[in-house]
């Protein structure tokens, strides 16, 4: 299905406003611009609109769309040189909406100082206040039904979310006993209930709401959201299938642009822009757009035959990357709750679609439980590692360009005051390599991720040809700090199934990934090099920060040195944060509306 314009409503035409990739910050942030009946927006995306889509809509289906390419760009590394040479799937929504599309819909939000701490790095206005304050104007929270509360004995009482929005969101209607009990058994661990989950204090462990529509539960995402309410407002235009390939600059004082090129079946395109381009084709896609325009690094344009119209080296430099790995555990015989087991059989997929219907079965659970911690709950290393990670940045000091100095002085003092960079999620279902699940069989798993790693990583073109993908290098475990807090985070997970009560559900000898053999620092260490994966959350790629210490974007999300060109995705965060990121791109969409209008 096409958006709502033509080839021939855009191509050769003037929009004050073009915005590049209709996904979760792209469509919040043109929607949003739209309001102002004057300004006249565009948006040009590579993917298809996928409305009533059962595949997007039905929640419970994690990974479905992977390696399909009507959903998923389907990225890949390049071999990872401290993770054997490994490469890993890069999945990114490839249709309207971007990866709100295709996510998994946990609605997690930072801490206060983790925000604040952007701003800290020499950004004015990125704080928690402002953060919080468009997130409150998005979130359509509705509370659990009183049945369901009192089913799980929980309280989301003191959840801080807005409540009249339009990115719904809604807990999952089943919370099972093994995901109650692992909860339990967090206490049981020292990890204390989190004060204020949804309200800036992360630290502890909780349930967090999905975006999910309690009306239907089905997926809410940026299209729902931010499309098919703005889609008949005459000055708001989506174009989908449209690949943009470069920005049409022009230059004088600052660098400008004054189209957007793009290809549409097989022919190339110019929109003009009346004010403003603004990028938001998502961390691993807009640094790349930039770079074939002739911003960015010397070398890098240098070595694909690009010439420079903007040497800004920040471009593709600072990349951050949650990763995840985890366990699984065999649930006992005789425990009756279901589990996301269910849906690998394909025998189960009409029952489970019609009890869909009546918010029962295995489309209601989902990834929703989650600890946050400091190090030194989980690990009685804590010291040690901080310790060796502060030496290694001493010893290593004058090799750091100057921002990243500045954010390894933020790591090195949250991991020594308590901020919660640790993270187990607590999951229905199995989840894990290398073994598989066998059919017929439930599971229980506990993912832990990586959530403040001090590895540093590149996203380069490395072609003038737009259509070959840029290359994706985070450096995984380059930092041997990033190793051996993942090291710890698998002795605690295995340390919870072997605690009451979560190890009252489980089997006797549970554990199915990575197996019991796995039994030292040494070979857990070889198991997260095989087989963690991303958490879909990098950032960094065009910095928010001071243009001297790298800064690609300035606080108005501006690139230094152009006169109209701005970036609104993911790729501004300058340090990463414990959440995932998709309340952060909403935010980033929603607070960029409001700056350009203010400064247009
Ligand atoms: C599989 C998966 C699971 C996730 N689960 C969660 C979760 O449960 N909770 C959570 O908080 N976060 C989750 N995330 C992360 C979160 O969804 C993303 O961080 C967030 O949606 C990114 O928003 P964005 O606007 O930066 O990019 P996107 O939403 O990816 O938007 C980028 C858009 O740009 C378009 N585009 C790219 N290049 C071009 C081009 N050259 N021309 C035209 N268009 C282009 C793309 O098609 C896309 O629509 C998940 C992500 C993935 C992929």
């Amino acid at each position: 299905m096409p958006g709502n314009a033509t080839i021939n409503d855009v191509s050769g035409q003037m929009f004050d406003i073009v915005v590049v990739g209709g996904g979760t910050a792209g469509l919040c942030l043109a929607a949003k611009l739209s309001d102002n009946p004057n300004l006249s927006v565009l948006v040009l995306d590579a993917g298809e609109v996928s409305v009533d889509d059962p595949k997007i809509l039905l929640p419970g289906q994690y990974g479905v769309h992977f390696g399909q390419e009507e959903y998923d760009w389907s990225f890949k590394t390049t071999p990872q040189k401290f993770s054997n040479g490994r490469q890993v799937d890069w999945n990114r929504g490839k249709v309207l909406g971007g990866s709100s599309a295709i996510n998994f819909m946990c609605w997690t939000k930072p801490s206060v100082q983790e925000v604040d701490d952007w701003e800290r790095l020499g950004n004015p206005g990125w704080n928690w206040a402002n953060f919080e304050r468009h997130l409150h104007a998005i979130e359509g929270y509705h509370p659990p039904l009183a049945k369901s509360v009192a089913a799980h004995g929980l309280n989301f009482d003191h959840y801080n979310l807005g409540k009249e929005g339009p990115v719904k969101l809604y807990h999952c209607a089943t919370i099972t006993r093994p995901e109650r009990y692992a909860y339990q058994t967090a206490l049981n661990l020292g990890i204390q209930p989190a004060p204020a989950p949804m309200g800036g204090d992360t630290n502890g462990v909780y349930f967090a709401p999905k975006s999910i529509n309690h009306e239907d539960y089905t997926r809410s995402y940026s299209v729902t959201a931010f499309y098919e309410k703005y889609k008949d407002r005459p000055n708001f235009r989506v174009l989908t299938r449209a690949y943009v390939t470069r920005l049409v600059t022009s230059t004088g004082d600052k660098l400008k642009a004054d189209g957007v090129e793009f290809s549409y079946d097989g022919r190339i395109h110019v929109v003009k822009v009346g004010k403003e381009a603004v990028l938001s084709a998502g961390a691993l896609k807009s640094p790349q757009i930039l770079e074939l325009s002739g911003v960015g690094r010397r070398e890098v344009l240098g070595s694909i035959g690009v010439p420079v119209k903007l040497d800004l080296p920040g471009v593709g430099e600072n990349i951050q990357e949650h990763m995840f790995s985890g366990m699984s555990f065999e649930l006992a015989d005789g425990v009756d709750d279901i589990t996301m087991d269910a849906l690998r059989d394909p025998s189960q997929l009409a029952e489970q679609a019609r009890l869909h219907k009546l918010e029962e079965g295995s489309h209601t659970l989902g990834i929703t439980g989650f600890v946050f911690a400091p190090m030194a709950k989980i690990s009685d290393r804590a010291k040690e590692l901080y310790d060796a990670a502060k030496k290694k940045v001493a010893d290593n000091w004058s090799s750091y360009p100057e921002g990243l100095k500045e954010q390894y002085k933020i790591q090195l003092e949250r991991l020594d005051n308590g901020c919660a960079p640790c993270e187990v999620v607590l999951t229905p279902g199995f989840l894990t390599f290398p073994n598989p699940p066998v059919p017929g069989k439930k599971y229980f798993t506990l993912l832990f991720c990586l959530n403040h790693p001090f590895s540093r990583g590149t996203i380069h073109a490395i072609s003038s040809d737009p259509a070959k993908d840029p290359e994706f290098d985070p450096h995984y475990f380059e930092h041997d700090l990033d190793l051996q807090t993942f090291v710890e985070l698998c002795k605690f997970a295995r340390k919870m199934s072997k605690t009451a009560p979560l190890r009252d559900l489980l089997k006797e000898n549970p554990e199915i990934n990575p197996g019991v053999d796995v039994d030292s620092d040494s070979k857990l260490g070889e198991f997260i090099k095989n087989y963690a994966s991303t958490t879909f959350h990098t950032i960094g790629s065009l910095s928010m920060l001071p243009h001297e210490k790298g800064g690609v974007v300035d606080s108005n999300l501006k690139v230094y040195g152009t006169s109209n060109i701005r970036v609104a995705d993911l790729s501004v965060i300058p340090l990463h944060l414990a959440a995932h990121t998709l309340s952060l791109a909403y935010a980033i969409g929603s607070y960029g509306a409001e700056i350009i209008k203010n400064t247009l």
